[in-house]
C-alpha cells in the first residue's frame, strides 16, 4: 500500500494493503473499523477521467457518503449525482459547486421533493433528473422551473447479479419510446431541460460492453430526436463501471468501455456525463474485523468475527464475493474457513470456505474492496451500533466517522414514554 493510492494501477487487490498498516490501525482505532484510503479514491479518478477526458464525473454518492470521500473527490474535479435529500445535503455541504451536482430521483418522497425544489430556487445551477411522469408533475406542482434531465428506462441491463440491475423491467426511468413527448412536456411547463439519462445497472463486466453500449445508443437516440426542439446540454450515461471482486478476476478495460461508449453516442452534439460510485470507491476500502470465536464443526472450520452482515450487508444481500485476508503471520497451516458475524442470522456470513491460516482467537481479518456500499448499507439490526470509519491519506490517519455507542442505537426512541401514549 503505499502512499500514493498505488499510483496509477487498475486494481489495488487486498494483497497490496500493508499488513503492518493495517494491524496499527485496528490497534490505534478498534475493530470492526472501515479503513478509506483517499490517496486511492483520488487515483480512481484520475484513470477514469483520463480515459474519458471529454466527460463531466459525477459521483454517486450512494456508494460511500462519508465527507471524507466527498471532500476528497470534490477537490480532484468531480461533481456529484444524489439519489436523496440526505444525500444532496451531504454533497452541498461537502462544498461542491451546485452546478456539479445532480439530484436523481426515484419515486421521491414528498420532503425529499420538497427539499430539491428549495435547493434549486436557491441554486439555479442544480440539476434534477426525474424518471416518471408522476414526478415531473410534482415538480411543477412544487412551481419546479429549473435544470431538468429525463431517466429513460433503456429495456437493457446490466451488473454484478439481477437485484441491481435497473436498465430493464424495472422501476427505474420512462420508457425510451415515451422519452421525446415526456421532454416535450417537461418542456412545455417550463422546465429548463438540459439532458437525458440511463443507467443500466452497477457491476458492469468486461462482457457486458455490449449491453452497456445498447443503454448509449438509446439515449443517443433520444437526444438526436429532440435535437430540432431541445438544445440538450448533456447525455448522462449513468455508473456502474465493475471493478474484479475475486482475486483472480480482471480489472474492467476502461479504455474498451470509453470506446464503445463514445461509438454508441455516434456524434451526438452534448456533453458525455459519467457517474460512477463502485469504480472511484471500492478498493480504496477494507473492513478490519477480529475473530472472537473458532469452531471445528463436521469438517468445516468456522471463524466468528466480531462484524457481519449489520456492518458489510453484500455478501449476505446479493451472495457478493469480497476477498479476506488474514494479517497473522503467514506460518500456519492454511484451512478452508468460513468467516461469520455475530447476527441471528445464518445468511450473516463474510465469506464461506476461504484458503485462510488456521484462525485463531484475536486473528485480525481484512475484507476487501469494502469502499463501496460498505458502510452506506450498514444498519443496526440486532441493536448493533455501527462501526468506526477511518480516513487514511498518505502517512496520516483520522477518525472520519465515529464508532456508534448503544446510546446511537436507541437515540431516536423516548424510552420514557414507550408504551405509555398512543
Ligand atoms: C442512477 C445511478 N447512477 C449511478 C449509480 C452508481 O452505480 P455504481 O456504483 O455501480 O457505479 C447507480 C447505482 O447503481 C445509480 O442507480
Ligand atoms: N448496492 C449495490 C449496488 C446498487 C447501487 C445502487 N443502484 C451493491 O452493493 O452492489
Amino acid at each position: 500500500m503505499s502512499g500514493d493510492g498505488d499510483g496509477g494501477a487498475s486494481v489495488r487487490r487486498l494483497a497490496d494493503w500493508d499488513a503492518d498498516r493495517l494491524r496499527a490501525l485496528a490497534e490505534e482505532y478498534g475493530t470492526p473499523l472501515y479503513v478509506d484510503d483517499l490517496a486511492r479514491v483520488r487515483a480512481n479518478h484520475a484513470r477514469l477521467a483520463a480515459a474519458f477526458p471529454d466527460a463531466e464525473v459525477l459521483f454517486a454518492v450512494k456508494a460511500n457518503a462519508g465527507a471524507h470521500v466527498l471532500r476528497a473527490l470534490r477537490d480532484a474535479g468531480a461533481g456529484a449525482e444524489c439519489a436523496s435529500a440526505g444525500e444532496l445535503a451531504r454533497a452541498l455541504d461537502a462544498g461542491f459547486d451546485p452546478a456539479d451536482v445532480h439530484y436523481t430521483a426515484v419515486n421521491p418522497p414528498a420532503e425529499d421533493l420538497d427539499y430539491a425544489v428549495s435547493v434549486a430556487a436557491a441554486h439555479p445551477a442544480l440539476t434534477v433528473t426525474a424518471g416518471a411522469r408522476d414526478t415531473i408533475e410534482r415538480l411543477d406542482e412544487r412551481g419546479f422551473s429549473g435544470r431538468f434531465c429525463l431517466r429513460v428506462h433503456p429495456g437493457v441491463g446490466a451488473g454484478h447479479s439481477e437485484s441491481v440491475s435497473t436498465g430493464k423491467d424495472a422501476k427505474f426511468g420512462v420508457p425510451a419510446d415515451e422519452a421525446v413527448e415526456v421532454l416535450a412536456d417537461a418542456d412545455s411547463r417550463g422546465f429548463d431541460v438540459v439532458g437525458v439519462h440511463a443507467h443500466a445497472g452497477s457491476g458492469i463486466a468486461n462482457d457486458q460492453l455490449d449491453e452497456h453500449a445498447r443503454v448509449v445508443a438509446t439515449l443517443a437516440n433520444v437526444a438526436r430526436a429532440t435535437a430540432t426542439d431541445l438544445d440538450l446540454e448533456f447525455v448522462d450515461v449513468g455508473g456502474g463501471f465493475g471493478v474484479p471482486y475475486h482475486e483472480d478476476e480482471a480489472p474492467l478495460d476502461l479504455d474498451a468501455v470509453a470506446e464503445r461508449t463514445r461509438d454508441a453516442l455516434d456524434g451526438v452534439d452534448a456533453t458525455l456525463t459519467i457517474e460512477p460510485g463502485r469504480y472511484l470507491v471500492a478498493d480504496a476500502g477494507v473492513l478490519l474485523t477480529e475473530v472472537n470465536t473458532v469452531k471445528r464443526v463436521s469438517e468445516s472450520v468456522i471463524a466468528g468475527a466480531d462484524t457481519g452482515m449489520t456492518t458489510l450487508v453484500r455478501p449476505a444481500m446479493y451472495g457478493s464475493y469480497h476477498p479476506i485476508r488474514s494479517l497473522v503471520a503467514d506460518d500456519r497451516p492454511t484451512e478452508e474457513v468460513s468467516v461469520v458475524g455475530p447476527v441471528c442470522e445464518s445468511t450473516d456470513v463474510l465469506g464461506e470456505a476461504r484458503d485462510l491460516p488456521a484462525p485463531e482467537r484475536g486473528d485480525l481479518l481484512a475484507v476487501g474492496n469494502a469502499g463501496a456500499y460498505g458502510v452506506e448499507m450498514a444498519s443496526q439490526y440486532n441493536s448493533r451500533p455501527r462501526p468506526a470509519v477511518v480516513a487514511l491519506d498518505g502517512g496520516e490517519s483520522g477518525v472520519a466517522r465515529r464508532r456508534e455507542t448503544l446510546a446511537d442505537v436507541t437515540h431516536a426512541e423516548d424510552t420514557a414514554d414507550t408504551y405509555q401514549e398512543p
